[in-house]
């Protein structure tokens, strides 16, 4: 059994540190043998600086503004040419200048989140091993239990957030083991380009559980233990010791759980007892409301009437029709009036009470029992049967939705909702260009991936992309400033309820779906803002001063604490300046 080492990080990567860190290590001047922060050797610090971190002389003279750095960045990157090559730039970039990397991402968040996170971070994951470069995050083995506190002491910095994963539902590309990696590094980097987390505050962490991926295991490359998948109890005596160790060495942590096969047992164990959410059940349930919330305003069509099939009944799936239940009841369905709007679908067919199968507990709930007997198995047959208004994908099945299928639904519908939520891209079950071909123009789409607005019939078409990246970041920092003891169901809901308000006059004119994914950072601060409220009425906010901030202070609370890549520079600056004007004959003079 490997031995966890406890050692204190004497020699992290350069990543590892923040320039503030740095500062505060050294304000008793110690000589700094060699500069340890990515953000020391930043072109656009002026000379003073460059002399007191020493880095003077070891980066080009001249001092450059923002506009240049950038420039160069687009140019680097558009050289390289397929997006996996831009990814790795991108990564590298991150690694070694941090607050350059969310300048540019910031400006550029629309055309640089497919790089860095999904449909390009699909790709990154199936390759992870082969391209593996630098570390990124933090790797928890089975072989590790029994020590995985003083492993998380290795961890040189404190934590305020942590995506984990064990790899064994990466998007919908199956077990990768941890290769997975890229999920909780992708979802971070978005944690801070949209809600401000600071980068140095956010812990990726895999847990190294086996794979049931028997080519990963027998791969040379693969980077993670070559063993079968653990079983349910080990994994759950596992997560048991981690929470506990998390939540000890950071009290205040938040946890998000991502892209595990089956989500629901550590859901229900640690919802009430940690500050804990899992994205693929709720996120994506909140970021599907948000969207259903304004498709069903345009498409006229009242709650109870509304007929909702679901290719594919898993977390994902009943994720999203758990919320949308609570949103019809809330409409003024009953509870088992709301119930009975949805249609599940899994492999085997429609989920009903009589099919003949033992059905895994989550799908119980929406199983149907008003089948005649029949049990259908094909989609087309299953929309021909319900007559759905709504036809959402999370099956993993690219091209479920077809050329009849979808046109079946425009027969039906003056404006089917029609949502292939399945990532990445290619797991898409219709393209965006498909379902304005075969309805003509006249569903009301969105996509877990994104698609490429489109012209149809003299008009700009433009996608929606319900994707949970709308919600995670701002329940996260909710979370956070609110210092949530859980993360609630109501909390949850107001994170639908405020991205779904979240659109502004013209976003709403051209009948979209979702904000322009450009205003991220404002949508952000109004779903923190729904979040830490729902917490409020919960009684699990930890910090009382919010409660009696009206929304307008609270917005300006939430954006003060907000990461600015822009505004990093010069805070380092006024410290640095601070520090040598204290020490009158400073390291600059050594010069
Ligand atoms: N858009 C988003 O924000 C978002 C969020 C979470 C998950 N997803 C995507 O949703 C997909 C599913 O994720 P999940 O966590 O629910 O996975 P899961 O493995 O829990 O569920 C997959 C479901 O699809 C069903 N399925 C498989 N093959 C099928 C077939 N041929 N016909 C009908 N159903 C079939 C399975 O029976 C299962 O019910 C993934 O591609 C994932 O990337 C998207
Ligand atoms: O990662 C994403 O893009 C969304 C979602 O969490 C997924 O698992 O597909
Ligand atoms: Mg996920």
């Amino acid at each position: 059994m490997a031995s966890a080492a406890v050692v204190a990080p004497t020699n992290p990567t350069p990543s590892a540190f923040h320039p503030h860190a740095n500062i505060h290590a050294h304000h008793t001047l110690p000589a700094r043998p060699t500069p340890i922060s990515s953000g020391d050797f930043d072109t656009s610090h002026p000379i003073e600086v460059r002399k007191y971190l020493r880095t003077y002389g070891l980066t080009p003279p001249s001092v450059e503004g923002f506009e240049a750095q950038t420039q160069r960045c687009l140019a680097l990157l558009e050289l390289k040419k397929t997006p996996i090559e831009k990814y790795q730039y991108l990564t590298s970039l991150r690694a070694t200048n941090v607050d350059l990397f969310y300048r540019l991402l910031a400006g550029n968040i629309k055309e640089i989140t497919p790089l860095i996170y999904t449909p390009t971070v699909g790709e990154a994951c199936q390759r992870w091993s082969e391209i593996y470069t630098q570390p990124e995050g933090l790797y928890l083995s089975f072989s590790d239990k029994g020590k995985l506190a003083s492993v998380i002491q290795n961890w040189p910095r404190n934590v305020e957030i942590t995506v984990i994963t064990d790899g064994s539902r990466i998007l919908g590309l199956g077990d990768l083991g941890i290769n997975g990696m890229g999920i909780p590094v992708g979802k971070l980097a978005l944690y801070t380009a949209c809600a401000g987390i600071r980068p140095d505050a956010t812990l990726p962490l895999m847990l190294d559980l086996g794979t049931g991926n028997k080519a990963l295991r027998e791969d040379p490359l693969y980077l993670g233990s070559r063993r079968e998948k653990v079983t349910p109890d080990e994994e759950r005596e596992f997560l048991d010791e981690l929470m506990a160790a998390l939540t000890e060495r950071w009290p205040g942590i938040v946890i998000q759980y991502e892209d595990f096969k089956n989500p629901f047992p550590s859901l229900e164990r640690y919802r009430d007892t940690y500050t804990m959410f899992n994205d693929d059940i709720q996120g994506t349930g909140a970021v599907i409301l948000a969207g259903f919330i304004n498709a069903v305003k345009t498409s006229g069509i009242p709650a109870k009437d509304q007929r909702a099939v679901f290719l594919g009944a898993g977390s994902a799936g009943v994720g999203v029709a758990k919320q949308i239940v609570q949103f019809f009841i809330n409409e003024g369905l009953t509870e088992d009036q709301a119930r009975r709007c949805f249609w599940l679908v899994d492999s085997k067919g429609l989920v009903t009470n009589d099919r003949g199968d033992r059905l895994a507990e989550h799908k119980v709930y929406f199983s149907r029992d008003d089948n005649d007997g029949k049990q259908l198995t094909n989609l087309l047959d299953i929309v021909n049967d319900v007559k759905p208004t709504i036809l959402m994908g999370l099956s993993t099945i690219g091209g479920a939705f077809d050329a009849q299928i979808l046109t079946r639904m425009a027969e039906l519908n003056d404006h089917p909702i029609v949502f292939p939520l399945s990532n990445p891209s290619s797991k898409s079950e219709c393209t965006f260009e498909e379902a304005v071909k075969y309805t003509n123009g006249r569903a009301l789409f969105a996509s877990g991936s994104p698609f490429p607005s489109l012209e149809f019939e003299g008009k700009t078409l433009t996608p929606g992309q319900g994707n949970n990246m709308y919600v995670f970041p701002g329940i996260g920092l909710g979370a956070i400033l609110s210092k949530a003891v859980n993360v609630t169901q109501d909390m949850i809901y107001a994170s639908a309820e405020a991205l779904s308000t979240a659109l502004n006059e013209q976003e709403v004119a051209a009948g979209w779906l979702y904000p322009d994914i450009r205003r991220i950072r404002e949508v952000s601060v109004i779903v923190t803002r729904g979040v830490i409220r729902a917490a409020q009425l919960n009684e699990v906010d930890r910090e009382l001063a919010l409660r009696h901030m009206g929304d307008e202070e609270l917005d300006e609370y939430i954006r003060e604490r907000m990461y600015d890549p822009f505004n990093e520079k010069k805070i380092v600056e006024e410290e640095i300046e601070g520090l040598m004007s204290h020490l009158s004959n400073g390291r600059a003079s050594h010069l």
